[in-house]
């Protein structure tokens, strides 16, 4: 970004100065024409024959560098994208030591920016010394000329050193429009780049005369709805289901069967391909996305906090929170115990430059963010996957309080946690394959719930765990 904010100050300093520059190069340039023309017209034309060359030379590598500058762009793009990929990385990086490769990659990418760099230092270099050999090649050509006429009487002396002085006088502005044209390919390049980043639309927007979405009920409806990320291979087809206000739902099925591509589309994180999808009734291709996406609350594994306080962590649900309703939702969440007994309490920074909460932690202030935003709808991935069994049944707690009076999806894997749904969907690639309670799903003989549920409960302690 910083070179592309470079650029533009290179072609508004152009913008700034470039129209009085030019002015008088071409004032000069023509001035000097007329004159020499006027003092020898033959002189002159021999004089003026090598401008055409230099003319063509100069747009041919004029096209090379623009190229040249743009790949620099391009390279110093993916270079900087990989930087970027391995930082964030960087504790997978250390747990698999692979500092090494990571080395190497950036070391492939940092070679191909210097290989492209030095071919546009190449290019420049071509130009200049191109330009610098037609400015001689025009004195040289004037001074033999010049020595011929004088040979043949035609011409003095003085005249010719007078001719020579407008060649130069006539050579210094079409140095400066070479110059001024090397840097305006150089600006126009990472200006064009910036063109086309700013050009790229959102994939996904408002329709015209899309209207906000206000949920009263919560009502969910999938209609025949079908889904494949890159038009090939279906994720899902034709998936039909109902989810009453005030629901709680579950997902379970085999890994990668689609469950978590099925809840990313009601916030409309992707667009389907066929079917609808309804809130309380109204398509959610008809509202807005910025009304839909605020009544959709979304509780996941990975929590991303924020560099900065655990309250700015929670006000983030809800930007113009005050610091009860703050500390009212932390307490929904099971979270102000812990929160006040850090050593700043809701003042403690967390990320990069702060504390490291656990992973229990983590979500429970994702949850009490939730509890501020207090979406009529909410989508729950995995949100107790990751945890071990004592801060799985905290969490757990508060995301029960969470749903409550709100209609729910919860993506689960440990199926202990959804047995009080309300309705459980059993995904598979074939699509919905069974729909019921828990009880009812239990006692389906070779039900794949049913399978699924025993597998992960082969011993009985532990399902007399599970059904508490
Ligand atoms: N962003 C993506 N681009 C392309 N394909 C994707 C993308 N996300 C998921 N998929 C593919 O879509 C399919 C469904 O993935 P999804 O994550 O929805 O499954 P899931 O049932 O939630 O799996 P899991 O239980 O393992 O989380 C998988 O085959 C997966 O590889």
């Amino acid at each position: 970004m910083s070179r592309v904010v470079n650029d533009l100050n290179n072609i508004s300093e152009l913008a700034h100065h470039g129209p009085e520059d030019l002015f008088i190069s071409g004032i000069l340039l023509i001035g000097s024409f007329i004159i020499m023309l006027g003092m020898n017209f033959k002189l002159a034309l021999f004089t003026f024959a090598m401008i055409p060359l230099m003319f063509i030379f100069s747009l041919k590598l004029g096209n090379r560098m623009h190229q040249a500058f743009r790949d620099i762009r391009e390279k110093i793009a993916e270079v900087n994208s990989q930087i970027e990929d391995s930082l964030s990385g960087i504790r997978v990086v250390k747990s698999f030591t692979n500092e090494e490769l990571e080395m190497e990659k950036f070391d492939y990418g940092n070679e191909r920016f210097r290989r492209s760099r030095e071919m546009a230092m190449k290019t420049m270099a071509q130009f200049f010394s191109g330009i610098n050999f037609f400015s001689n090649m025009i004195t040289l050509t004037t001074l033999a000329a010049g020595g011929y006429y004088i040979y043949r009487g035609q011409l003095s002396a003085g005249e010719l050193v007078a001719f020579l002085f407008y060649v130069n006088m006539f050579m210094q502005p079409v140095r400066r429009l070479v110059h001024f044209n090397e840097q305006f390919q150089r600006g126009m390049a990472g200006f064009k780049r910036f063109l086309e980043l700013l050009a790229v639309e959102p994939e996904i927007k408002d329709r015209e005369g899309a209207r906000t979405l206000k949920v009263r009920n919560g009502h969910i409806e999938y209609r025949n709805v079908s889904f494949s990320y890159d038009n090939h291979k279906k994720v899902l087809n034709n998936i039909n289901l109902e989810v009453k206000p005030g629901q709680t739902v579950a997902f379970v099925g085999p890994s990668g069967a689609g469950k978590t591509t099925l809840c990313n589309l009601l916030p409309r994180f992707y667009e389907i391909d066929g079917g609808q999808i309804f809130i309380d009734n109204i398509n959610i291709k008809d509202v807005t996305l910025s009304s839909l996406r605020k009544n959709i609350g979304i509780v996941q594994q990975d929590v991303f906090l924020f560099n900065g306080t655990i309250r700015d962590n929670i006000r983030y649900g809800k930007i113009d929170a005050s610091d009860k309703e703050i500390i009212e939702a932390a307490k929904k969440a099971n979270a102000h115990e812990f929160i006040i007994n850090l050593e700043n309490g809701y003042d403690t920074e967390v990320g990069e430059r702060g504390v490291k909460l656990s992973g229990g932690q983590k979500q429970r202030i994702s949850i009490a963010r939730s509890f501020l935003k207090n979406p009529p709808i909410l989508i729950l991935d995995e949100a107790t996957s990751s945890l071990d069994n004592e801060s799985e049944k905290i969490v757990q707690a508060s995301l029960e309080r969470l749903s409550r009076d709100r209609t729910t999806l919860v993506i689960a894997h440990r199926l202990s946690t959804i047995i009080n749904a309300d309705k459980i969907f059993v995904l598979t690639d074939q699509g919905i394959v069974e729909e019921g309670r828990h009880s009812e799903l239990i006692k389906k003989k070779n039900g794949i719930y049913r399978k699924l549920f025993l597998s992960q409960f082969s011993d009985l302690n532990n399902m007399q765990e599970a059904l508490g």
